[in-house]
């Protein structure tokens, strides 16, 4: 596939991505699944449908066009069952060139409960802003690109939580995908030690301090300092 002259060292990020991915227990078994646009932009290397993330291979990766053309494999396997709201991720959103979409138990329990996780940290004020939750599809099936697409259409939107399913973060590169992936289970588990907490010590919302961004911070800062 010569017209893809960065297609192994694309095929080799997407590997190492998911290995870490499985490593820090993100993404267990076969489920979840990642992406990665190619140089040209108008294709992608994506897991192949039915393998794990510690099982993905230069020769099982499926290559996509944007349009939907499958390339040839080396395998007998599919592209992920998620392969639609990949592309049209792609397609809407210039500025995404990777996606990891995993089922972090952690975000997935919030996830479960029909609960948005607040973003509760100066972290994920600062790298996230908001995780949206999407809900299943009409039907009560996984979330399709139907649901996924009108939330991202947003350009401020990095990372969602998807209803009884688990999370997506996009990219401008693999590893800025995965550390959204990392993130949001991340913050998912601490918000739970603090509303396990307030709930311990009878604390309410009312009690805790009104956070907001560095910026918020540093404009406080200067006014301070002019007064
Ligand atoms: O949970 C879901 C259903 O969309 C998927 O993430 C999971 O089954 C993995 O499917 P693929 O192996 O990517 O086809």
């Amino acid at each position: 596939m010569s017209e893809f002259p960065d297609l192994s060292e694309v095929m080799d990020a997407l590997i190492a991505t998911a290995k870490r991915c499985f490593v820090a227990d993100l993404q267990t078994n076969a489920g979840g699944n990642l992406s990665a646009r190619l140089a040209r932009r108008d294709a992608i290397v994506i897991k192949p449908s039915g393998a794990g993330f510690n099982e993905c291979t230069q020769e099982n990766l499926q290559v996509v066009m944007l349009d939907g053309t499958i390339l040839p494999s080396e395998v007998a396997l599919k592209p992920s069952k998620d392969l639609d709201f990949h592309l049209d991720l792609y397609r809407i959103r210039d500025d995404i060139n990777a996606i990891v979409h995993c089922h972090s138990p952690w975000a997935t329990g919030y996830a479960s409960a029909g609960i948005e996780i607040p973003c509760l940290t100066v972290q994920t004020i600062e790298k996230i802003g908001r995780m949206p939750l999407i809900p299943l599809s009409a039907n009560g099936g996984p979330q399709t690109e139907v649901e996924i697409s009108p939330v991202f259409r947003d350009p401020s939107i990095r990372a969602a939580v998807l209803a009884n399913h688990g999370t997506i973060g996009v990219g401008s590169s693999l590893m800025a995908a995965q550390y959204l992936a990392e993130i949001i289970e991340e913050t998912a588990h601490i918000a739970y030690v603090r509303d396990t907490l307030m709930a311990a010590h009878g604390k309410t919302s009312a009690d805790l301090p009104q956070y907001g961004t560095a910026a918020e911070a540093r404009a406080s800062v200067s006014s301070t300092a002019k007064a």
